[in-house]
């Protein structure tokens, strides 16, 4: 059966077929010919396709780096007239001192760069000492493959840039290798390079940015009065990160675990995110609550900031009630209607700050360690997507303490006590997040690790009492941002207990206590009938000495 063509399909076709008979026809002509003619023909090719590679890898160098070919033109044309001057006759000196300044010229012009701009040309050499150290790291680090002929392929490093505190290797894979194996081989290319540290970043399939940190240590950094374009909840900036870039944390969406060690900086981690998000709390689309056990000393200094405190943890139980009560109404509204919440001033997003967690979790009595573990539970699992969401700050990162860690999907771990520990927070990014080797001397410093397992090193902001009190003048939360009132019957966490036929204190509100209920009924036993006397099996007399 033959398909409809239509007249420019045809001439298309017929175009393409007289270009290939013509291509064929040169073929046989030049470099197909087996005698010398065809040799000569071939050399010719190899050297115009080379000259070809050549002016196109020169046109893209030189686009990208303009300054020097304008540099290298300009001085072309002045030796040009230099050498043309030079021509007069008898002149026996300038000649030969144009040939041997023409011989030092990449001499001059590498010193000419290095006085114009010295930063730049030591980072150029730098960047060209690590490249050519490359192929040598990268086979002591298994990122090769031996061919049968015995030729090497390494894995391409595309180029090296510096940032500060860091030199950036953007590094490619060879066919048949997956980026898994560059992350593997991440710590030893960094040991190799003698850094102080490496952070991975995917840039496009097979091809990852492999950050080697210059530095140990991120300088200190004093937070500002926030700004209200700076309170995203979305990516709400609380420091500096080792490459010198702003650190951006995601609230929204996000419930976060800080742990870190006794004096690590967890205040400052708290006030990153409260301190930032102010200007939001303020104009009502965030709203603040706080679980400060260490009697509020914490939360305290900036108590305007937040629609609703507790400083006991009978009062931290209530509020965990009142948050499950906003989530069972936004379970109401948003049923069908949106996925995510959106925070608006009328439906906030609830931000809860709870400052030791483990004196809730793990230290106070029973019952109210149950019931702060269900609610607690309760809110970690659906307020998320209903816009409720908690930082939970933490010394004691062990089970104990911490039993809802991987409800947690954002963690923070400042310094740590032991490698343990830094394994308890972090899981498996723990290898690229030592949290227990940072120093002392650094408090605020910690990996941030965000939903993708990726870890950040960042400085939090220092926040001093002043500027949070002042931040707490200026931005303190609107009236309306009381907790709401519980509806008729039991919350979603009561009716949650009485499906599992577990009481807690709320369940009793209400209902009639021991005093009004009548006396328990007195069920009269009958006494016991006399047991039957056992028959047993008579005993064995033990052996005596003599019948041994
Ligand atoms: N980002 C920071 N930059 C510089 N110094 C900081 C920073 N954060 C905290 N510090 C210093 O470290 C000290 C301890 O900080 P902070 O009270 O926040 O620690 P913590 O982890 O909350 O300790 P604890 O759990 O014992 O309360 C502060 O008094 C301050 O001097």
């Amino acid at each position: 059966m033959s398909t409809p063509t239509t007249p420019n399909t045809g001439l298309r076709a017929r175009l393409d077929a007289r270009v290939t008979s013509a291509r064929t026809a040169v073929r046989a002509s030049t470099v197909g010919r087996s005698d010398w003619m065809g040799k000569t023909w071939r050399v010719a090719a190899w050297i115009a396709y080379r000259d070809w590679m050549f002016t196109r890898a020169l046109t893209v160098w030189a686009a990208r780096h303009w300054m020097p070919t304008v540099f290298g033109v300009v001085v072309s044309v002045g030796w040009w007239g230099i050498l043309t001057l030079a021509e007069t006759p008898g002149d026996r000196i300038t000649g030969p001192l144009l040939a041997l300044l023409v011989f030092l010229s990449p001499g001059i012009v590498l010193g000419l760069f290095a006085m114009i701009a010295p930063a730049r040309y030591r980072r150029r050499v730098h960047a060209h000492r690590m490249a050519a150290y490359w192929p040598e790291v990268a086979r002591s680090c298994s990122l090769y493959r031996a061919e049968p002929d015995g030729t090497v392929t390494v894995s391409k490093l595309r180029h090296v840039s510096h940032q500060p505190g860091a030199v950036v290797l953007r590094v490619e894979t060879f066919p048949g290798q997956t980026p898994d194996t560059l992350h593997r081989a991440a710590p030893a290319i960094a040991s190799a390079y003698r850094a102080h540290g490496f952070e991975v970043t995917p840039v496009k399939p097979g091809v990852l940015d492999l950050a080697l940190f210059t530095t140990y240590r991120i300088a200190p950094v004093m937070a500002r009065m926030p700004v209200l374009e700076g309170a995203n909840p979305d990516a709400l900036p609380v420091g500096l990160s080792r490459t010198g870039h702003v650190a951006e944390m995601v609230v929204r969406g996000r419930h976060t675990l800080v742990a870190g060690a006794t004096g690590a900086g967890k205040g400052s981690v708290l006030w990153s995110v409260i301190g930032g998000l102010a200007p939001a709390i303020h104009d009502g689309t965030v709203c603040a609550w706080g679980l400060d056990l260490k009697g509020g000393v914490e939360l305290e200094m900036g108590r305007a900031l937040f629609g609703r405190v507790a400083y006991t943890t009978e009062d931290s139980i209530e509020v965990l009630r009142a948050l499950m009560r906003v989530i069972d109404r936004r379970k109401e509204s948003m049923r069908g209607v949106s996925r995510l919440h959106v925070p608006t001033s009328a439906e906030p997003l609830h931000v809860l700050m709870i400052d030791e967690l483990a004196d809730l979790m793990a230290y106070s009595e029973f019952e109210t360690r149950r019931e702060a573990d269900r609610l607690m539970s309760k809110i970690l699992t659906q307020g998320r997507a209903l816009g409720v969401v908690v930082v939970s700050c933490v010394q004691n990162p062990r089970q104990e303490a911490v039993g809802q860690r991987n409800l947690y999907p954002q963690k923070i771990a400042l310094r740590l006590d032991s490698d343990v520990e830094s394994d308890m927070v972090l899981g498996p990014a723990a290898l690229q997040a030592p949290a227990h080797e940072i120093s002392r001397s650094d408090p605020g410093t910690g990996y941030l690790v965000r939903e993708d397992g990726a870890p950040v090193m960042v400085r939090f902001a220092y926040w001093p009492d002043e500027l949070i009190r002042e931040v707490a003048q200026r931005y303190a939360a609107p009236a309306s941002h009381a907790a709401p009132e519980p509806r008729d019957g039991a919350d979603a966490a009561n009716a949650w207990a009485a499906a599992a036929r577990r009481t807690t204190p709320n369940d009793n509100a209400g209902k009639p206590t021991n005093e009004d209920a009548p006396a328990p009924r007195t069920r009269t036993r009958k006494p016991r009938a006399p047991r039957k006397p056992r028959t047993t099996r008579p005993a064995v007399p033990a052996a005596t000495p003599e019948e041994v």
